[in-house]
């Protein structure tokens, strides 16, 4: 079935990279339009005041008939009202780009987020939760970082420069050459440098991805037990310090690498100067007025250049931060859970019944020979309440699964009510799990998660089926106490109940336990089924559990032996076949002779 790739390659083409961030900014073009203008808006203020000065030094100071002071005035009134009208553009352009931007960077985010959400399960089987954080947080941070800056700074370096060139050569064409005929070398420099800075960065990412993988894997409650249980936590902290220390050299390197350009173009700012003051020597008819306005202008090409040196730096910086997202934007998603139209409209819940034909499935295509399921074919009438049982690794969970969509079939088909399934039809199947999942929140939002509606009534009756009203109450704040991360403030039983309440509330056709009371002891297991068992009447349960010895009030049982079914039938029937599995499980639990 998975074919398709599960885990992102660990680097994408480069091929097409910067056509797609193209395609990000495509659907803001007007904006950028708009930001563009408002760049030659500024850009042109810019390099007109230089063109005052030499209007100061030729005409209002050393003009043929001496200090002009009236025009001075005027000038300086001229070069304050630019000045003002800079400072407004420049704020406009600043706004526009910087929401242009934004937007860009949330786009990527949200589509992220959704591509992952609908990832198949082996997915977040196969990769560590770090990676995907990293890649979400940090390559999403990095790419806001550089996304923020170029789009102004790549605009009006290109125009900044532009326009003080032009302004250079309408003054002199022979020391405006002077002054470019460095550029080429720090444009070769930068783009050498820039390969090598993208290359840090990629391994920086990654080293930072494992970084992220460490914490989330080696900074939660069962991990830091098991370090301590063993005697690891120095190994642990050791672990962090190495990978830490690995970030340290790259951030330094990468660092180096950046500073290089911009030393680079520092070189080119400082000789330019003279390279001008010589051309200057060597020609004739240079005012004054022209070489001061020339210092000025040249600043004015420099400030542009410095900053497209220095957004290309961070842009390179960000090319890989760009390629593992895209990486991720790759990936296939579960093909039941694309966006659109679902292909098989769930019709309204009907009884539960349960058909499943020929099902096979592998959880990786290498699985070929020794598929998780194989060739599973049983019918489970509406209303049927079956055990189903089998060694560890019989394919009995991986059965509940498919059981409830969160897997397709590779081969055959599951159907509830006649309907085929292969995704999550909730109000029509709903799986309670042995580690059941609690949200970071209180006791009422974790049960409503499944009935947004439900009353406080609803959700006192769900829990009193659970067996777990009692103790909840016996909380500070009863339904309003807080579960703490993934429910570590509640006991392994109490985050089963709760979850099992919480699967009661959604009110399914079909009900799937997973050992789901796994936790409890044992005659609290027992009294919590049957009152399950009896709320439920009418309506499909299907209980996967390794303890069914005592469990007497199901009427059918499915034994699963590595991957097939090897017995199936009504309970009692099974118990008489004295030889079967089931019988045999059942006298050694309950050491029945
Ligand atoms: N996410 C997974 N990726 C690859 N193989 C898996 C995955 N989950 C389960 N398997 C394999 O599929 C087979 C069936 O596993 P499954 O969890 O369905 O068995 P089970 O009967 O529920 O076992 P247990 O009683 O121990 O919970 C096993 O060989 C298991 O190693």
């Amino acid at each position: 079935m998975h074919d398709r790739p599960l885990v992102a390659s660990e680097k994408a083409p480069a091929t097409g990279t910067w056509r797609r961030v193209v395609r990000l900014f495509m659907p803001h073009r007007l904006a950028i339009c708009f930001v563009v203008l408002l760049v030659v808006a500024y850009s042109a203020l810019n390099a007109a005041v230089p063109l005052l000065t030499q209007l100061v030094f030729d005409r209002a100071l050393f003009g043929a008939g001496g200090p002009d002071l009236p025009l001075l005035a005027l000038i300086a009134g001229l070069a304050a009202a630019t000045a003002c009208a800079v400072g407004v553009v420049d704020l406009g352009q600043t706004w526009v780009s910087a929401r242009v931007a934004q937007q860009v960077v949330h786009a990527l985010r949200v589509e992220l987020f959704g591509r992952l959400q609908r990832m198949p399960l082996a997915f977040f089987a196969a990769t560590r939760g770090g990676e995907i954080q990293s890649r979400l947080a940090n390559d999403t941070a990095q790419i806001e970082h550089a996304v923020k800056d170029t789009l102004p700074g790549t605009l009006s370096g290109v125009i900044g420069f532009v326009a003080a060139a032009g302004a250079m050569v309408a003054l002199s064409p022979r020391l405006a050459g002077a002054a470019l005929v460095l550029a080429p070398i720090v444009v070769w420099v930068a783009s050498r440098s820039g390969r090598a800075l993208k290359n840090v960065s990629e391994v920086s990412q990654r080293s930072r991805a494992h970084l992220s993988s460490i914490v989330a894997e080696r900074l939660c409650l069962g991990a830091v037990t098991l370090a301590r249980v063993h005697g690891r936590s120095a190994d642990e902290a050791g672990r962090f310090a190495a990978e830490s220390r690995r970030l340290i050299r790259l951030g330094v390197r990468s660092g180096l690498v950046a500073q290089g350009v911009l030393s680079a173009g520092h070189v080119f700012f400082v000789l330019t100067p003279y390279l001008v003051f010589v051309a200057a020597g060597l020609s004739d008819g240079i005012t004054p007025g022209t070489l001061v306005a020339f210092t000025v202008l040249q600043a004015r090409l420099y400030q542009p250049l410095w900053q497209l040196l220095h957004v290309s730096t961070e842009f390179r910086s960000a090319q890989g931060a760009f390629e593992r997202v895209f990486d991720y934007l790759d990936m296939e998603p579960a093909p039941e859970l694309e966006p659109g139209p679902d292909p098989r409209p769930a019709p309204s819940p009907g009884p539960g019944a349960l058909t499943v034909r020929e099902a096979t499935f592998r959880y990786a295509a290498e699985d070929r020979d020794r598929p998780a399921l194989d060739g599973v074919s049983l019918t489970l009438a509406a209303g049927s309440t079956t055990l189903v049982v089998g060694p560890s690794g019989s394919g009995k969970t991986t059965l509940g699964h498919l059981l409830a969509g969160l897997h397709a079939p590779t081969e055959g088909s599951v159907r509830v009510d006649g309907a085929e399934i292969g995704r999550p039809s909730p109000g029509r199947v709903c799986i309670a799990t042995q580690e059941p999942f609690l949200f970071q929140g209180s006791i009422a939002d974790n049960l409503r998660y499944a009935a947004p509606d439900a009353t406080a009534d609803d959700l006192v009756r769900a829990c009193r089926l659970a067996h777990v009203h009692e103790r909840i109450m016996a909380l500070s704040d009863g339904y309003d106490s807080l579960v703490g991360e993934r429910g570590a403030l509640l006991s392994g039983g109490e985050r089963q109940r709760i979850a099992l309440a919480r699967a009661l509330l959604a009110d399914a056709s079909v009900l799937v336990l997973d050992e789901a009371t796994s936790a409890l002891d044992p005659m609290t297991e027992l009294e919590v089924v049957k009152a399950i068992l009896a709320e439920r009447a009418g309506r499909t349960t299907v209980m996967i559990t390794h303890r069914f010895g005592v469990l007497d009030s199901f009427d059918t049982v499915v034994a699963l032996d590595e991957g097939r079914v090897a017995e199936h039938g009504a309970r009692l029937d099974l118990l008489g076949d004295r030889h079967g599995w089931y019988a045999r499980t059942v006298r050694a639990q309950t050491g029945a002779a």
